[in-house]
């Protein structure tokens, strides 16, 4: 693991305790969710195969992937209260707190009565939460009450097939499978660790998500696909990009989907997502966006010896497949939850409720002031 600074801010360089779900950076730039490294899994597994690997313990046998497939795809529907709950949500919301919404209506019509039903509410969850963001877009913006139990194999296709009101390119539903692989887990970060505090209270697993969602929802954790797109839209030129970023630079702001908490060099992700990127830019025939952010990463390396982080390509990569920049960090939200939903069954399998110290830097004792005397 590379070095990491240990004055405490941010609980930086500290053991939070222990998993057996993945590891991040081990060798000074890698990922492996259960010893499987991201490359291999980005390269030949389905992102169901992922979610069965880090739900159940180990990778499915043919029979096992076919029976869990079918299994998600009977689980997308809707109860009608929580469309109802949907359909009163504005379209001028952020589709994070509809998202934090849908989980907690979700969690109050199908609460987890018992630590026994984990399994079954996350897979609910990981089925329903696709249906959840599109129905409130499609109602919100287009009008429509979509009907959220399509066909479509895969989860990534499913969700571009109810954006977009029909059936995903191959290629698409090939970028959203990666996608979904990529963000899946991701160790001790913000959300999951938001996630196993919330578990080791003994709380419900939809308490333990909406909690983690929240977390995301933030620009410096999963928010900053989106805040990337924001960046890099209105940029025409790779010329301007430079200047642009430079400026940024020297009046110390931050630059989103670059650096990381964990890795010091480059983060595995980037150079996969980043391919995909490209060749959907070359797919839709652009010459701007993906210009653009090649040099922007360039010139992050250049300046600062900052890298990309799973969240740069991943915003052209999304605004290629005709994703609109809002919905983003949810598709964040219908992947990481695999991860979430693993660690809250860690958690739980060897629980101390997480309760840190905290160093006092306030007043020493104070003698107490009438309010009549207070200045
Ligand atoms: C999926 C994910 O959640 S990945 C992370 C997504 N978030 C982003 O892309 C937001 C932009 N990035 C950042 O804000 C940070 O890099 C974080 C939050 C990811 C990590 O934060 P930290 O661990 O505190 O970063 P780190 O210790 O490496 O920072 C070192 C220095 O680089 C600077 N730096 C780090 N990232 C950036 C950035 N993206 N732009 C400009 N400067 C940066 C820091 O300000 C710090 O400078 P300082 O020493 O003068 O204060
Ligand atoms: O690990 C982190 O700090 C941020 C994160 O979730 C990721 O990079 O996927």
């Amino acid at each position: 693991m590379a070095e990491q600074p240990t004055n405490g801010a941010g609980l930086r360089g500290q053991s939070a305790g222990s998993t057996a779900l993945c590891t991040v950076g081990k060798s000074g730039s890698g990922l492996t969710y259960r010893g499987y490294d991201i490359h291999d899994l980005a390269e030949y597994a389905r992102f169901e195969e992922v979610a069965h690997l880090l739900l159940k313990g180990k990778l499915p046998t043919q029979a096992e992937l076919d029976a869990y497939i079918d299994k998600l795809k009977s689980l997308r529907g809707l109860p009608e209260p929580l469309k109802k709950a949907l359909e009163l949500i504005p379209a001028d919301a952020h589709p994070m707190d509809v998202m934090r919404t849908g989980a907690s209506v979700l969690g109050n019509l199908e609460t987890e009565q018992s630590f026994d039903e984990q399994q079954e509410q996350s897979d609910r969850m990981l089925a329903a939460f696709p249906s959840i963001i599109n129905y409130w877009y499609r109602y919100s913006h287009d009008g429509v009450r979509i009907d959220t139990e399509t066909d479509d194999v895969s989860i990534g296709g499913h969700f571009l097939h109810l954006l977009h009101g029909e059936p995903a390119s191959e290629l698409h539903a090939r970028v959203m499978n990666v996608s979904l692989i990529l963000y899946a887990e991701h160790e001790f970060n913000a959300s999951t660790f938001t996630a196993r505090v919330c578990a080791s209270t003994l709380s419900d697993i939809h308490s333990c998500v909406t909690g983690a969602i929240g977390s995301l929802r933030g620009p410096l954790h999963g928010g900053a696909n989106e805040a990337a797109m924001d960046m890099i839209e209105d940029w025409q030129t790779p010329d301007e990009a430079e200047r642009k970023i430079l400026g940024m630079l020297e009046r110390k702001e931050k630059i989103m989907g670059f650096g990381h908490a964990i890795y010091r060099e480059s983060d595995p992700r980037n150079a996969i997502i980043k391919q995909w990127s490209k060749k959907l830019s070359e797919d839709v025939g652009d010459d701007r966006l993906y210009p653009v952010s090649e040099r922007v990463e360039a010139v992050m390396w250049r300046e600062k010896k900052l890298f990309c982080n799973a969240d740069f390509f991943h915003a052209s990569a999304y605004h290629f497949m005709g994703i609109p920049t809002k919905l983003f960090t949810p598709i964040f939200v219908c992947s990481r939850l695999t991860g979430w939903c693993a660690h809250v069954f860690e958690q739980r399998e060897n629980n101390r409720i997480i309760r840190p110290n905290a160093d006092y830097i306030g007043p020493e004792k104070q003698a107490w002031v009438p309010i009549e005397q207070r200045r």
